[in-house]
C-alpha cells in the first residue's frame, strides 16, 4: 500500500549537490544507492533547505535526491523501500547507535529513522544542523525531546496504532501463561523434570482484568479478555467510553485492589514514573499477577522482586526495562544492572525483550505509515501526524507547474510573524496558505504563483532574516 504512486520523471536538479552519504563498515549496515528520481504527484524539482555550516546555509538548493536519511533500530524493509522509490539516500543499520557515534552521523542528515532505543536528546539534536523530520517507527515518543526538535524546526512523527493489536495479543497470552505457571514448567521439561501440579493454578475466565491505560491497546486488551471470559475494569486519567461490559473506576487504588492480572499501558511521563511502586504493590490482592509490556520506569522493579518474594505477587510479566541493550545478541545481566540478577532468581516471572510490538503485520505496517508521512513532509511540507509540531496541510501540490513555489516558514510564535511574512510574499499572489501554533512553536505554509525563478533566491534570504525564523524551506 502507497499512498504515492511513483512514476517514471526525472526530477534530479541542474544544482550544486552535497556529498553523498559516506558508507559505515559495520556488517549491519547497508547503504542504499542513490537512484534516479522518481516523480511522483508530490515530486519536487527543488527546495532550499538549511545547511550545516553557516557559509553553506547560504541558499544551496537540494534535489530530491538530495535528501539524506539515517534508518536505526532495523526499521522495516517496506519503510526503506517507500523511501527509496522516493530516490532518497537511505543509510541503514540494524541496531542503535552508541550516542556518540549518533551526534556525528546525525549532523549529516535531514531524516532520522529510529524506534524505542535511540535517545534523541537536546544534547544530540543540537548536532543536527540539518534535520528537518524524526520518524519514530513505533508507538512511544518519550526517547525523544519533542519541544526541544520543534524548537530546531525538526517535525517529528511516530504510529499511533500500528502495533497496538500485537501488544494486546502478547499480553493475552501472559495472562494465561501466568495463570498457569507455563513458563516454569516448560522451563523444568527442558531441564529434564517431570512436575505435574496444579495447586496454584486458575482458569482467567471469571477473573478481574485491571487495565491502567484505557488508549489503543487497553481498550483492544479489553474486548480480547472479555471473550476470554474476564471481568474488565480500568482506570485512565480521562473518561473514556467502555468497550463490551468493561467498567472504568474512578482511582488507581480502586483497581489495584480489585484485580486479579493488572496490566500497564500508559505512556512513560515524569507523572507515570514508578506509577507501580511497593505502595500500589502493597494494595493489590495478594495472589495477584503484575504485566508491564509500557515502559520500564513506570514500575519499581526492585519493589517488584520484594513482593514477588513475598509470595504477594504470584507471577509478572516483564517486556521494557529501565535498562534496556541497544542491539540484539547483547547480554542481558549485572552489568546493565544488578536487579536484572535479581529478576532472574523469582519463579513465574516472564522476561521478554521489548518484543510487544514485534510482529511482522506490525512492523510493516508501521514502516509504510511512517515512511508515508516523511514522504508528504518531505515532499509537500505536510506536518498531518505530528507529534510535536501544529498538523498543517495545504492541498495538492503544483510546484511542478511553472512559476508555482511553496514556501515553509517554520518560526517562533510571537505577534506580528504572519505580517512580516505576508510583507516578503506581498508582490506575489498567494494561492492559498495556512498557518497553525503548538506552544511556542508556528508552522506556515504557502503556495505562491508567478514567481520567477530569480526571485526565489531572495524571497528565501529575507524570510531568513526574520527573527523569528526556526527554518525556511521552498519547495519549487
Ligand atoms: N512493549 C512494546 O513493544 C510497546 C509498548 N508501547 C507502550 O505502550 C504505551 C501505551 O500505548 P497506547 O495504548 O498506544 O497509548 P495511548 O496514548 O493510546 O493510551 C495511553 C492511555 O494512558 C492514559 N494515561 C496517561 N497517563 C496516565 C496516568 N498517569 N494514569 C492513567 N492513565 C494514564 C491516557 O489517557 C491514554 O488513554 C506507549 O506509550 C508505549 O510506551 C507501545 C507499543 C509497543
Ligand atoms: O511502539 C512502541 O512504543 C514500542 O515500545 C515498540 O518499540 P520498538 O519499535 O520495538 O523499539
Amino acid at each position: 500500500m502507497t499512498i504515492l504512486p511513483t512514476s517514471a520523471r526525472d526530477i534530479r536538479s541542474s544544482v550544486s549537490r552535497s556529498p553523498p552519504l559516506s558508507v559505515s563498515a559495520s556488517p549491519s549496515t547497508t547503504f542504499h544507492s542513490l537512484r534516479s528520481g522518481s516523480g511522483s504527484p508530490l515530486a519536487v524539482r527543488n527546495s532550499y533547505f538549511p545547511q550545516q555550516s553557516i557559509s553553506e546555509k547560504q541558499l544551496k538548493p537540494f534535489a530530491t535526491e538530495d535528501i539524506k536519511i539515517l534508518l536505526l533500530e532495523n526499521i522495516n524493509e517496506s519503510a526503506r523501500v517507500i523511501l527509496e522509490n522516493q530516490g532518497y539516500q537511505v543509510e541503514f543499520h540494524r541496531s542503535a547507535l552508541p550516542e556518540e557515534e549518533l551526534i556525528e552521523k546525525i549532523k549529516g542528515v535531514h531524516v532520522i529513522g529510529i524506534r524505542s532505543k535511540t535517545k534523541l536528546t537536546a544534547n544530540v539534536l543540537k548536532h543536527a544542523k540539518n534535520l528537518i523530520a524524526v520518524g519514530c517507527f513505533c508507538i512511544g515518543t518519550s526517547q525523544v525531546d519533542l519541544p526541544y526538535a520543534a524548537s530546531v524546526g525538526a517535525t517529528v512523527f511516530n504510529s499511533p496504532f500500528s502495533n497496538s493489536r500485537s501488544v494486546a495479543e502478547l499480553v493475552i497470552a501472559e495472562i494465561i501463561l501466568l495463570a498457569r505457571q507455563l513458563t516454569d514448567r516448560s522451563a523444568e521439561m527442558h531441564a529434564g523434570t517431570w512436575n505435574k501440579v496444579s495447586s496454584r493454578c486458575w482458569e482467567v475466565r471469571g477473573k478481574t482484568l485491571g487495565i491502567i491505560g484505557y488508549g489503543h491497546i487497553g481498550a483492544q486488551l479489553s474486548v480480547l479478555a472479555e471473550a476470554l471470559g474476564m471481568d474488565v475494569l480500568y482506570y485512565d486519567l480521562v473518561p473514556i467510553m467502555a468497550l463490551g461490559k468493561a467498567k472504568q473506576v474512578p482511582s488507581l487504588d480502586a483497581l489495584l485492589v480489585k484485580a486479579d492480572f493488572l496490566t500497564l499501558h500508559v505512556p512513560e511521563l515524569p507523572e507515570t514514573t514508578n506509577l507501580i511502586g511497593a505502595k500500589q504493590l502493597a494494595l493489590m490482592k495478594s495472589g495477584s499477577y503484575l504485566i508491564n509490556a509500557s515502559r520500564g520506569s513506570v514500575v519499581d522493579c526492585q519493589a517488584l522482586v520484594a513482593a514477588m518474594r513475598s509470595g504477594h505477587i504470584a507471577g509478572a510479566a516483564l517486556d521494557v526495562f529501565p535498562f534496556e541493550p541497544a542491539a540484539n545478541g547483547a547480554t542481558f545481566n549485572a552489568t546493565l544492572s544488578p536487579l536484572i540478577e535479581d529478576l532472574k532468581t523469582l519463579k513465574n516471572l516472564i522476561l521478554t525483550p521489548h518484543i510487544g510490538g514485534s510482529t511482522e503485520e506490525a512492523q510493516k505496517a508501521i514502516g509504510e505509515e511512517v515512511a508515508e508521512s516523511l514522504v508528504r513532509f518531505i515532499n509537500a511540507g505536510s506536518t498531518v501526524g505530528a507529534v510535536n509540531m501544529p498538523e498543517v496541510a495545504l492541498r495538492g501540490l503544483r510546484v511542478e507547474e511553472e512559476g508555482i513555489i511553496r514556501v515553509i516558514f517554520v518560526h517562533r510564535n510571537r505577534p506580528g510573524v504572519l505580517r512580516q511574512v505576508n510583507e516578503i510574499l506581498a508582490d506575489h499572489n498567494v494561492d492559498k496558505q495556512m498557518s497553525d501554533s503548538r506552544g511556542e512553536v508556528a508552522y506556515l505554509m504557502a503556495d505562491i504563483s508567478n514567481v520567477k525563478e530569480a526571485e526565489i533566491k531572495s524571497l528565501y534570504e529575507s524570510l531568513e532574516m526574520l527573527s523569528s525564523k526556526i527554518m525556511t524551506r521552498i519547495l519549487y
